[in-house]
């Protein structure tokens, strides 16, 4: 079942819930068990009413500041993974006991951005996901703290939430953090104001947001937004709101913002090069290809490409930019990167004519390639 309106909350039902650190700790760091079980009861109430629900939520570096006496979050990311690591059981066995109250089991699930898109992992993720859910088990995930490196740490559950409720095929992704909802500007500036619906990119036109968080949390608004894109564009609802309201916006009533859906579930694999990859290198196009490409439906040829940075092999990721540096769009190569410098700026006639067939194929095929949304602010 597809969700259109806000309405249609009540009626869905399979939604993923993600809530954020700064919903789980209170003033002095620790976590707060009064708002694990506040969000276990509504999660319960729901399951009840024969729907399904995965929560996906942070705070297990939050939990594993106190009992390691640190002075607050992590910066550095060994540190990090270190509180998470400790965090993350005291976390569990907090929701444990409070869907217990409930006679419900909880299933703990770490992963990372990767695993919900890549395939091998992808599966496994998906088909125990799908059984957790059969077995009337409330899915609980985090991210995989403790193996993220500095290069593929996600950083946020934002992103990670969208990814997978595309995975388990959500009817709908509720955003739970601090704010009730996205403002015109940082709500502690005078003057903000709460934006009740977002039906597209054009509605965002304009607004500050910052990629700064609370305290506690990460990446601000600015990953709630990237993760809001992501689930809207591949066909999925979302609402930013508190935990105060989350029966509310289950219950489809106007609480914090709703973002409508702005086109088609979309594959797997476009998802990844869109949101997940870890691209190897930088092409640049000049201002022909760039217009090619952002046209939509064209290849990138060898003839459009001005340079190449990074070391890749065929079928790698990468990212194509303009000429000043801006990401356009991200691909799959289709060759390694000591063979470009020798075609790039040359016709696919000419090569064809002096190196053969074969190097005359498009340096990044349109079946290959994903436009990437600038980001606001
Ligand atoms: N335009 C905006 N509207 C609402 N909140 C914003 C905006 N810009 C920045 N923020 C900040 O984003 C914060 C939420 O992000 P974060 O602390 O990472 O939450 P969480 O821990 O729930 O993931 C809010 O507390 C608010 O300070
Ligand atoms: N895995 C980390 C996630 C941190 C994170 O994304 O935090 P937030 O921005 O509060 O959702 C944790 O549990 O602390």
């Amino acid at each position: 079942m597809t969700v259109a309106e806000r309405s249609q909350m009540s009626e869905a039902h399979r939604v993923v819930i993600k809530i954020g650190s700064s919903s789980l700790t209170r003033e002095d760091g620790r976590l707060d068990v009064r708002a694990i079980h506040a969000l276990a009861d509504v999660i319960a109430a729901r399951h009840r009413q024969g729907h399904e629900v995965v929560l996906v939520t942070s705070g297990s570096v939050a939990a594993g500041i106190e009992p390691l006496g640190l002075p607050g979050r992590p910066r550095d990311l060994a540190q990090a993974q270190a509180a998470a690591s400790v965090g993350q059981g005291l976390l569990i066995a907090r929701y444990s006991g409070a869907f217990a109250g409930h006679g419900l089991q909880v299933g703990q699930v770490l992963l990372t951005a990767e695993d919900t898109v890549r395939r091998g992992h992808y599966r496994n993720a998906q088909r125990t996901l799908e059984r957790l859910l059969e077995l009337g088990v409330v899915p609980i995930v985090n991210e995989n703290d403790v193996v993220a490196t500095n290069e593929i740490r996600f950083g946020d559950n934002d992103r990670l939430a969208a990814l997978v409720s595309h995975l388990v095929g959500a009817d709908a992704l509720i955003l739970l953090t601090d704010v009730n909802g996205l403002y015109t500007g940082h709500p502690a500036h005078e003057g903000s104001r709460p934006i009740s619906s977002v039906s597209g990119p054009e509605d965002l036109e304009g607004i500050e947001v910052t990629g700064r968080g609370s305290a506690v949390g990460t990446g601000g608004m600015l990953t709630k937004l990237d993760a809001a894109s992501i689930a809207t564009s591949s066909g999925i609802p979302v609402v930013l709101t508190t935990p105060a309201n989350v029966a509310g916006a289950l219950a489809g009533e106007t609480v914090g913002t709703w973002f409508a859906v702005t086109g088609k579930r979309t594959s797997r694999r476009r998802l990844w090069l869109a949101h997940a990859a870890r691209t190897r290198g930088t092409i640049t196009l000049d201002d022909g290809a760039v217009a090619a490409v952002l046209g939509g439906r064209a290849s990138l040829l060898p003839a459009g490409v001005t340079g190449v940075a990074g070391t890749f092999d065929a079928g790698d990721p990468v990212e194509l930019v303009d000429a000043a540096g801006n990401v356009v769009a991200r691909g799959l190569v289709a060759f390694e990167s000591d063979e470009l410098p020798g075609i790039i700026g040359r016709s696919t006639r000419d090569l064809r004519a002096e190196l053969g067939e074969g190097y005359d194929r498009e340096v990044v095929h349109r079946d290959d390639l994903v436009l990437v949304r600038r980001r606001l602010a």
